[in-house]
This record gives C-alpha cells, structure tokens and sequence, in this order.
C-alpha cells in the first residue's frame, strides 16, 4: 500500500509528460487535416495567429484575461493591427486545430457571410443549445426554416405604418425625466435608460410595461439582468457550461416567465376575429396581438417575445447611454443638437414620426454613437457546411470548414484605418466622436453595419432609431446643460454582447436657469 501511494506520483507524471508530446502530436495532425480539406476545396487559410497548441493556449489565456479587463474588442482589433500593412483584416486561430475560430473586419468577407453566402452561415446549433433555456425557438435562438418563419411573423408588427404612432414611448419618456433630480443632482443615465427601455419594449410587445422605472427593486428587471449575466458565462465557458451552477439561471427565467405568460394566456383567449378587429387600432394592438394572429401555441409565442425582448432592450439603452456620455464632453454639440430641436419643436410640443426623420443633426448624432459604440460591437455566425468567403483581392478565397466560427469585428471595421477616409480637416480622428463627419460623408457599403446586414438585418432599425430619437429629443428640450459626473476619461467598454459603458453614466443634467445644488445626489437603487 505504502509502495503504491510512493508510485503513484511519479505515475501520474509519468501519464501527463507522455500525454503532453501526444495532444501536441493530435492537434498538428487535426491542423494536417484542415489543410488537405481547405486545399480540396480549391482555397486557402487566412493568416494563423496561433498554429500550435502552446500558442493557442497563450491566446486563449489572453482572451479571457481580456474579457475580464473589459478589453475584449481592443484584444481582437489589435490582433488583425499586428499584421502586416494591407493585411490587417482578417486572421484564424484554433486550439485544437479544428473548430477554427476566424477574426474578421473585411467588408466583402462580411458581405459574403451575412448576404451572399447567408444559407452557410448561422448562429448555429451550439448557440441554439446554450441560449434554449432563455430564448426557446424564439427568432434570436434559431437558423434555417424556423428562423425563416420567426421572421414572417413579426415583420408586420415593425412596418413604417405602426411606427407612427408615437404614444408608447411618450408615456415611458416622461417617466424618465420624472426621475432625473433637479439642481444638478447626479444621477446614473445608464441606469434610467436601462429601464425606461425594459418599460417601453414592454409596452410594445405586451401592450403592458414592466414598471422598472417606478420601481427600483422591480423583479422583472432584476431578473432580465441575471439571465443575461449568467447567459453569457455559460456562452463563453461552454465548454464547461455543464459544470456552471445554474439554478439562479433558471429562477431568473421562471420570474420572466410569471411576468409574460399571464398576459399570453390573457391575449389568447380573445378570439381571431376580434384580434383582426384589434389589428385596426394602433394604440391598443401590440406585438403579443400581432403573433398571436399567426399562432395559438403559447410556448412559441413566449419563444418569439423573450427573444426580442433581448435584442431590443439592452441595444437602444446602451447606445442611448453612450451618445449621453459622449455628448457630456463636448457641450458645443449639446448646444447645436438642442438649439436644432428647439427650432422645430421649441421647448414642450411632442416630436412626430415625421419631424424625428427631419432632425438632420440629431441623425449624425446616432450615425457617429453607432459608429463608434456599435451595439453589437462583435457579431458571431458559425459555418453551417463547408464553405468558402472571398480573401484579398487577386488572392485564393478562404475555405471555412462546417463548424468554425467566425467573429465579425464590427467596431474594429468602423474604426479601421484602411478601410475609411484618412483624417482631415473635415474628417476627424476614427477614435473621435464627430457627427460633423457625415456632413461630408457617406460610408461605402459594407464598412457600417451597426444593425447588421443581409435577410437577418435588425428588424427593429426603424422602430430603435424612432424610440432613441425621441428619447434624446424630450431630454435636449428640457436640458440647457449635461455635466459628466465620473472620470470620462476611464470610461471602458464591457461587452455582455451587447457593449455598454462598463462605469454607467453618472450625470448632472441643468434645466435653464437651474442653479447647482451638489449637497444633492440621487439614484435610483
Ligand atoms: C440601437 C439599437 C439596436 C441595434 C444597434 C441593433 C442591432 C442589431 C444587430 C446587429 C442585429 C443582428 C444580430 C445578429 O446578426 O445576430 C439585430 C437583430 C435583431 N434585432 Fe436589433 N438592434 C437594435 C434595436 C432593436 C430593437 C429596439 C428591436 C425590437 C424591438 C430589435 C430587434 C431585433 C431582432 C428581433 C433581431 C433578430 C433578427 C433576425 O435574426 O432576423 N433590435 N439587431
């Protein structure tokens, strides 16, 4: 007993020093075995940033260490930096020499993924696994046919005709400003925005809002903040998502759930042809009326509702928070924004969906926030079969074997020396926020896709622009002055999927006239 306890050590060393050279050995076959199928198909890798499995490791070390410093993006764009001049867009790795991982921030690669070769690629089934628990079959968990339909069956509710009518987000706004203290009082913005987009999305998908805004410990909000949270450990560790606790996970799912399945059962029980009567007015018919035309079963519709809820809440307030942060610094274009407003509207009349599209300046403002701050400033599709992607021009296209997974740097893109104009006197630094340079400017396809691109574009463009602009529009009507109340300077980018300002927003907003009180502070939880 006491001889095998002695061995066993120098056993066990023995097994890993053996093991070592033969995972080394597996994973330069596997890379082997790429190569022959990439040659096959007539193509030919992009550029390796890791081609063994000890710098795989080290990059992937790098990765998480990245994540955790909210440095994620700033990791990948300086990988595609460190390249060779005029090869800086693109670049694979792999750990294990297969399920390659490609970087990309090449507009006719991105093109190709997203539009002309978009029955290739997908979210993918590993995606539809990890987010199921939340997103069910919903539009933002599936590929292929089920997405398809997802997408027939909510595309009425976003037309043009149904974005008209402005009384949703009048009621959400107001609440808002009701929460913002007067005398310069600090209040976190993001924190405000966070909920006034849980209430307003709410609103229109269930034709009844969440109540965030009036409720600081409000579980529904509470709860969507877990989900997503937890969410993202299990997609980035998913390898070992099986070993992650998820019990919180799914209390936090069970109390969406008591929230929106009362007003499912509710809507169902009005019969077809009092919906299709409902469907005339638009103040009282909403999203949840608008699927249920289509179908009666509760899991799907459930399905379809979580998932745009996701996709619409965290999106509008996290660009929201970022245009309020980078206007605090540059009070010459709060001043030029609100003086443009004023002259429309003056200082109480309600904008109209018509005056919001006139709003020349106020639209450079969100093209430049969605610029710089893209919402989704990484895009993930998976190859769904073995496919190829345009490479440098004059050279071979890129062979993605089924299964690889390709990450789309948008905000790498829209901030990439070689692919925009260079700085002038009209065209700023692409690290600076300047709405002036779409004065002269209109980017050329495929180098600005905030809201995506292809069939699976963001359905909610219009009604995100509508619903930001009008919540700017009320705020820059009531507000003279926006003070940043943190070091702006120290502001990061955390990304949850979605980016956000990883340090809120506080601010200290002045009505004309208003005299500061710093004595005062106030928020909201
Ligand atoms: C600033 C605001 C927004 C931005 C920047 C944005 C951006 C995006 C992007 C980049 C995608 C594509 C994701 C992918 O390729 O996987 C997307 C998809 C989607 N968005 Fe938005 N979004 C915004 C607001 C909204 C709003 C307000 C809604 C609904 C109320 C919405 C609903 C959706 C849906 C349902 C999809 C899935 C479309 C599909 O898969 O066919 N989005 N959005």
């Amino acid at each position: 007993m006491a001889f095998s306890l002695l061995c066993l050590p120098s056993h066990t060393l023995t097994i890993f020093i053996c093991l070592i050279p033969a995972i080394t050995v597996l994973v330069w076959l596997r890379h082997l075995a790429s190569d022959i199928v990439i040659k096959r198909a007539g193509g030919a890798r992009a550029p390796v940033l890791a081609g063994n499995l000890l710098s795989a490791s080290k990059l992937y070390y790098e990765i998480g260490k990245s994540q955790y410093h909210n440095r994620l993006v700033d990791w990948c764009t300086g990988q595609l930096d460190s390249l060779p001049p005029g090869k800086r867009t693109f670049a694979e790795f792999s750990l294990t020499g297969a399920k390659r991982v490609l970087i990309t921030r090449e507009p006719e690669q991105i093109k190709a993924i997203l539009a002309t070769n978009f029955s290739n690629f997908g979210h993918g089934p590993m995606w539809h696994k990890l987010w199921h628990p939340f997103l069910g079959d919903g539009i933002f968990g599936v590929d292929g046919q089920l997405w398809h339909d997802s997408r027939s069956m909510i595309r009425p509710i976003f037309s043009k005709d149904r974005l008209r009518n402005l009384a949703i987000f009048d009621t959400c706004t107001d609440k808002l400003l009701s929460k913002i203290p007067s005398s310069g009082g600090t209040v976190d913005l993001k924190d405000l925005f966070y909920r006034w987009s849980l209430d307003t999305t709410t609103e229109f998908l269930l034709g009844e809002n969440a109540g965030s805004l009036d409720f600081p410990d409000n579980k529904v909000f509470n709860a969507i903040h877990t989900v997503q949270r937890m969410q993202m450990y299990i997609f980035v560790l998913n390898p070992i998502a099986p070993l992650i606790p998820k019990g919180e996970y799914y209390r936090a799912i069970k109390r969406i759930e008591e929230f929106i399945e009362p007003i499912i059962a509710r809507t169902l029980a009005i019969c077809p042809t009092q919906l299709q009567q409902l469907s005339k007015s638009d103040l009282e018919f909403s999203f949840l009326h608008s699927i249920a035309i289509y179908t009666r079963d509760p899991k799907l519709i459930r399905d379809q509702i979580m998932s745009v809820l996701f996709a619409g809440r965290d999106t509008t307030a996290a660009t929201l928070s970022w245009a309020m942060y980078e206007l605090s610094n540059y009070p010459h274009m709060w001043a030029k924004l609100r003086k443009e407003i004023l002259n429309k509207l003056g200082p109480q009349a309600a904008p109209t969906y018509e005056v919001l599209k006139n709003l020349t300046y106020l639209k450079k403002v969100l093209n430049e926030t969605l610029r710089l701050h893209p919402a989704t400033p990484l895009n993930m599709r998976q190859a769904l079969e073995t496919t190829t992607i345009p490479g440098r021009p004059g050279e071979a296209d890129i062979v993605l074997l089924k299964g690889d997974s390709v990450t789309i740097n948008v905000l790498g893109m829209h901030t990439c020396v070689d692919l925009y104009p260079p700085t002038s006197e009209k065209f700023a630094d692409l690290k600076i926020f300047s709405p002036e340079r779409w004065e002269h400017w209109t980017p050329k396809p495929w180098t600005y896709i905030p809201f995506s691109g292809g069939p699976r574009i963001c359905i909610g463009q219009n009604f995100a622009l509508t619903e930001m602009a009008f919540c700017l529009v009320r705020l820059a009507q009531q507000y003279e002055r926006i003070e940043y109340r943190g070091d702006w300077a120290a502001q990061k980018l955390q990304v949850d999927l979605i980016g956000t300002p990883a340090l809120g927003v506080p601010m200290a907003l002045y009505k004309p006239g208003e005299v500061p009180d710093p004595s005062f502070k106030y928020h909201i939880n």
